[in-house]
């Protein structure tokens, strides 16, 4: 929400910008233990794109129906696709920072923008080789991916004449996360409310989303700065720590996953958490001798959990 000096919010925008870009510069990162990803071809790179306005002077388009000031919605949706075209950089941030800042020289009476971007992921599919010796990624055929994305969003306001990155925030959400066993929740408040019982080996299913900032926020923008955080990694960070821990709760777990997140990456200032216990209902439970269990899905109301961490977090033992 964008708020003018008066304290008045007032914003307008488009949503729903679907730029489906071929061929923008392809990413390269570090690599971290937890992850074979390094970086991405962009063959395909497409976002999902919201984009707000605002401006002091746009207040007479809603007190007094003055629309000399007003771009049109529509406008900005062209604005966006055509310099979509133009961003020379690889990252969803560096497509947000790149296309609202353009925005902002090019209408010089608006004074901060808001706007975020889903990536919409396409996959790599394996063909048979040319030279004829087994498979490998095809170049041209991708898969639509509806598991889990990327997003980032951003707000820049005018500071000195000039557009600035006010706050932002990088976001891995609908991840879907199952582990089978080595999971408890055990040792909570028994009263006359409680009819859960105790478990010392479910089978727990998560969703998460987890949302991180820079210290540095052009380090989120450029890539070439070499501190660039990938989403893929993160998400690859969250599914070794789950495999790795004993989880006696979701709350422990993110806690951990937060941890590794932190240390793997110090240009990262904070990582948020939002999670959902999706845990499967058992209807055959497994036996100390036979593993195999059956299960149906959980019935509403489903538990969720928030958690913020920092740097500091790292300075304490936490083990
Ligand atoms: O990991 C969990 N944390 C909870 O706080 C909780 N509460 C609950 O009913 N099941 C679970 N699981």
């Amino acid at each position: 929400m964008i708020k003018l000096r008066s304290g008045r919010t007032l914003y307008y925008g488009k949503g729903d910008v679907l730029t489906y870009r071929t061929y923008a510069n392809p990413l390269s990162v570090s690599a971290v233990p937890e992850s074979a990803y390094t970086g991405d071809s962009n063959v395909i790179f497409a976002h999902n794109v919201t984009f707000a306005v605002s401006g002091e002077q746009l207040l007479t388009s809603f007190t007094e129906g003055d629309n000399s000031l007003v771009v049109a919605t529509d406008s900005m949706k062209n604005f966006i696709l055509r310099n979509t075209a133009a961003y020379e950089g690889s990252t969803t941030e560096g497509l947000l920072a790149f296309i609202s800042r353009k925005f902002m020289d090019r209408y010089p009476h608006i004074d901060a923008v808001e706007l975020s971007a889903d990536r919409i992921p396409f996959q790599t599919l394996e063909v048979t080789s040319q030279a004829g010796s087994g498979l490998e990624p095809s170049s041209l055929v991708y898969r639509r991916s509806h598991n889990d994305h990327a997003s980032a969003s951003m707000k820049l306001v005018r500071k000195d004449g000039a557009p600035r990155i006010d706050s932002h925030e990088c976001a891995i959400t609908d991840l879907q996360l199952i582990k089978v066993c080595g999971s408890s929740f055990y040792g909570f408040v028994r009263d006359e409310y409680t009819t859960l019982p105790e478990s010392y080996d479910r089978p727990l299913f998560i969703f998460l989303d987890i949302f991180w900032k820079y210290d540095q926020a052009d380090d989120a923008v450029d890539a070439g700065l070499g501190r660039y955080v990938p989403a893929e990694q993160i998400r690859d960070i969250t599914h070794n720590v789950f495999h790795e821990m004993k989880s006696p709760s979701i709350q422990f777990l993110i806690y951990h996953v937060g941890r590794r997140i932190l240390t793997r990456f110090p240009q990262l200032a904070e990582v948020r958490f939002e999670s959902n216990n999706r845990t499967w209902e058992t209807i055959v439970d497994n036996t100390e001798n036979d593993p195999a269990g059956v299960y149906t899905e959980p019935r509403p109301p489903f538990g969720f959990q928030g958690f913020t961490m920092t740097q500091e977090d790292l300075t304490t033992d936490g083990e």
